[in-house]
C-alpha cells in the first residue's frame, strides 16, 4: 500500500479520456448538448485538481520576486540585526491572549488588523505601554511587495481600551476563520502558533533554565546547555473515506452541534503517513481503507500547532458499516453528494448561535477543501455518466 499522487501525466490521461470520448461523437448532430457537458466536466476534473490554484501559484511566483522575497525573509530569519532594521518599517498584527485583532472595511467585511510599527507605537503609549514593546514582536512572512510582517502579543494591556484605539475587535481564532479570507486564516494562525510556541518554551526542558528568542523569533536557545529549539508541528493525518458514491464524516462530542469533519489522528512515534491513515479509520470507524490519494497539507494551529496531511481515501462498497469508538467520536454517518452540496452552498456565519443541522468546517480547515475534492469528483463522474449514456444513445447501444 502506497500514497498515490495526482500526477501531470494521470491529469492528462484522464483529460484525455474525455477529449477522445468528444471527438468522436463531434460528428454527431448534439453538439450543444456535447459541449456543455464535456465543459461541465473538464471544469470540475480542473477543480478537483485545483490547476488552476496552481497555474495562478507558478505564475505568481515566476513574475512577483518570489525568490527574492524568500531570501530576503531567510536572512531577517538569521540576521538579528537585518530583522531589528525591518521591524522599523513592518506591519504588525496584535493577539490578545492569542485572539487576533479584527476590523471591519467599509463595505462591512472582516479582516485581520496590522498597523505599522510607527502608528502602533503611539498606540502602546496611549494605552500606557512602552513602544520599545514592539521589539517582542515575531517574524510571520512579508507581503507581494516584501514588506516585512510580524505577530506581537498585547494581552498585558487592556483589551477594551486598545480595541477602542485600534478600532477593531480581538476574537477568538476559530471563530476568526469563519470571518476572513482563507490566505488572511493561514497568516492569523500563523501569527498564533508562533507567539503559543515561545509562551510555552521558555525553559529548557534538558536544564530547566530560560531560554532565550532570536530577533525573528525563529528559535531559542538554552545559555547553559547550547540546545537551540525551533518551533515544531505534531504530524496529523486527515482523510476522507469514500465508498463510491457516498462519503463518511464524523463529529467528535467537543465540535459545535451540527459540524462533521473528515476522520484524523495524530501520527504515533515511527509511523509512516499511510501506517497512521489505516490505523486511525480502523480505530475510529473500524473499517479497512484502499486506494489512498494524497490531496494536500495543511499548518493547524490547535491545540499546538499541527501539520495536517491530507489523503482520500475507498472501501469497498460491499464493507460499509461503521463501527464508532464512542471513547473518540460521537457520531460518524454516510453522506450523499446532495447532503454535502447543500452543507457546502449553505456554511454558517456563526455556527455557536444559529447552528445548522449539517455543516463543514470553514472553506480554510483542510478537511471542506477534501469535501469540496470529493464533491467535484462526483460531479465529474456524474456527468461523464451522463455523457457516456448520451453516447450511448446516439450510437443505439443504448441497454
Ligand atoms: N484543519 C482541519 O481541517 C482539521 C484539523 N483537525 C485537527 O487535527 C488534530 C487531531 O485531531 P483528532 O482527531 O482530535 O486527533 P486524535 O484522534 O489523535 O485524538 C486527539 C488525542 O490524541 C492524543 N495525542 C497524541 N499525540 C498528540 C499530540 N502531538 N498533540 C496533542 N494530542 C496528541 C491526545 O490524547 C489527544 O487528546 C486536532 O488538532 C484537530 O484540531 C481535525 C479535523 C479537521
Amino acid at each position: 500500500m502506497h500514497l498515490a499522487m495526482i500526477t501531470g501525466d494521470q491529469f492528462c490521461a484522464d483529460f484525455g479520456q474525455v477529449k477522445r470520448a468528444y471527438c468522436f461523437h463531434e460528428h454527431k448532430n448534439n453538439h450543444d448538448y456535447l459541449n456543455k457537458q464535456f465543459i461541465v466536466g473538464i471544469l470540475a476534473m480542473l477543480q478537483s485538481f485545483k490547476l488552476f490554484n496552481n497555474c495562478n501559484l507558478v505564475f505568481s511566483r515566476s513574475c512577483s520576486g518570489y525568490v527574492s522575497r524568500t531570501r530576503y525573509l531567510m536572512r531577517l530569519k538569521e540576521d538579528d540585526e537585518a530583522c531589528r532594521e525591518a521591524l522599523k518599517f513592518a506591519n504588525v498584527l496584535l493577539y490578545h491572549k492569542l485572539a487576533p485583532l479584527l476590523q471591519k472595511t467599509r463595505s462591512g467585511v472582516c479582516k485581520v488588523a496590522s498597523f505599522k510599527t510607527a502608528d502602533l507605537k503611539q498606540i502602546l503609549e496611549k494605552v500606557g505601554k512602552d513602544k520599545h514593546f514592539i521589539n517582542e514582536s515575531f517574524l510571520l512572512g512579508c507581503t507581494d511587495k516584501s514588506e516585512p510582517q510580524f505577530s506581537l502579543e498585547v494581552g498585558e494591556v487592556e483589551r477594551s481600551a486598545l480595541e477602542q484605539e485600534c478600532r477593531g475587535t480581538f476574537v477568538d481564532l476559530r471563530k476568526a476563520f469563519f470571518m476572513i479570507t482563507p490566505s488572511e486564516s493561514a497568516l492569523a494562525a500563523k501569527g498564533q502558533a508562533l507567539l503559543r510556541w515561545h509562551q510555552t518554551n521558555g525553559f529548557c526542558s534538558a536544564t530547566g533554565q530560560p531560554t532565550t528568542r532570536n530577533q525573528s523569533g525563529s528559535f531559542r536557545v538554552c545559555q547553559s546547555s547550547g540546545i537551540t529549539y525551533y518551533p515544531k508541528m505534531s504530524p496529523v493525518v486527515i482523510v476522507l473515506v469514500s465508498d463510491g458514491s457516498r462519503c463518511l464524516l464524523a463529529r467528535q462530542a467537543m465540535f459545535p452541534p451540527g459540524m462533521y469533519s473528515a476522520l484524523s489522528g495524530f501520527c504515533d512515534m515511527g509511523e509512516s503517513v499511510e501506517e497512521a491513515l489505516h490505523r486511525e479509520v480502523a480505530e475510529e470507524v473500524g473499517l479497512e481503507v484502499e486506494n489512498l490519494q494524497y490531496s494536500g497539507s495543511q499548518h493547524w494551529p490547535f491545540p499546538q500547532s499541527s501539520f495536517m496531511l491530507a489523503c482520500h481515501a475507498t472501501v469497498n462498497p460491499n464493507k460499509t458499516q461503521v463501527n464508532i469508538d464512542k471513547a473518540e467520536l460521537e457520531d460518524a454517518r454516510w453522506f450523499t453528494l446532495e447532503e454535502i452540496t447543500t452543507a457546502l452552498q449553505n456554511p454558517p456565519r456563526n455556527p455557536r448561535e444559529q447552528p445548522p443541522v449539517f455543516w463543514v468546517p470553514p472553506s480554510y480547515a483542510i478537511a471542506n477543501q477534501l469535501i469540496r475534492e470529493w464533491a467535484n469528483q462526483q460531479q465529474l463522474l456524474r456527468s461523464t455518466h451522463r455523457l457516456k449514456f448520451r453516447m450511448d444513445q446516439q450510437q443505439g447501444f443504448s441497454h
